[in-house]
């Protein structure tokens, strides 16, 4: 992840061409993650990661559902809501299913994320009835928790569906030294991309690959051309 610039997030339950699929797996992003908050299944995880794996393209899968794991990726990602109204979206989930899975968990292949979420009208802030009202301070401390009490390797700023506030971003590029910082969220021109590019470690872009997938692929090469900001 510590490579990554640009990722797509694709999710199983929506649909999208063989075409289209082509287009995101050889676009040049650096990975590509599969999950999503609702309609998450087994069968429709498998069928999307199985079609990807015909690509070289770096493949991983992000459980929201301890139901829907599929073996085979290259990594899982285990969200971890750090403004979440709910101890469940914390902790909860991920102790229940490493009670589950027990021994068979490749920890290796295994990264906590921490998300902030921040768009209130997301279907995942609903879930995690998340406190999408944190002002800069309060998103550099969640990146500073996250990084130096929990040591969580990834922050995640989730604006999933809007585009976001660049001075959030910046707040929490100012709260991790260490931890990989993601943005996502609305990115579908290249003046976005490329705000938030400046910030974050890595842009994920998710809804404009069903919105308009050449466009999607555009992102890739607005994100990579993008020269972070130096924070010594
Ligand atoms: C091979 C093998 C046996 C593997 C074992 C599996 C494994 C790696 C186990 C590890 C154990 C573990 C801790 C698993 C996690 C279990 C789990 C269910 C955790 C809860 C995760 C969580 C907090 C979910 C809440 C929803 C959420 C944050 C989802 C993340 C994705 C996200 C933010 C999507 C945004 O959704 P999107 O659809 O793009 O946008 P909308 O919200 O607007 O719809
Ligand atoms: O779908 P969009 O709004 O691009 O957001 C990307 C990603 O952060 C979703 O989890």
């Amino acid at each position: 992840m510590n490579s990554w610039r640009h990722v797509f997030k694709l999710d199983p339950n929506r649909t999208l061409s063989d075409r289209g699929l082509e287009t995101i797996c050889n676009s040049g992003t650096d990975a590509v993650i599969v999950g999503g908050t609702d309609g998450i299944t087994y069968e429709n995880s498998r069928r999307l990661i199985e079609r990807i794996r015909a690509y070289p393209v770096e493949c991983l899968q992000e459980i929201s559902d301890e139901e829907a794991v599929v073996f085979g990726v290259d990594g899982y990602l285990i969200p971890v809501v750090l403004n979440a109204g709910s101890l469940r979206w914390v902790l909860e989930a991920q102790h229940r299913a490493i009670r589950k899975y027990g021994d068979w968990i490749p920890w290796e292949k295994v990264a906590a994320v921490g998300y902030v979420v921040l768009n209130a009208q997301s279907k995942v802030a609903r879930l995690t009835e998340s406190r999408t009202g944190a002002d800069p301070a309060d998103i550099k401390a969640y990146a500073r928790l996250a990084e130096n009490l929990f040591r969580i390797p990834a922050v995640y700023l989730e604006y999933s569906g809007t585009f976001g506030d660049e001075t959030a971003v910046r707040a929490a590029r100012e709260g991790v030294e260490r931890s990989h910082l993601l943005y996502g969220g609305g990115i579908t021109r290249e003046e976005e991309a490329r705000r938030m590019a400046r910030w974050a470690d890595t842009v994920v872009v998710g809804n404009l690959v069903y919105e308009n997938v050449e466009a999607a692929a555009e992102t890739v090469r607005w994100v990579k051309e993008t020269v972070k900001e130096d924070q010594t």
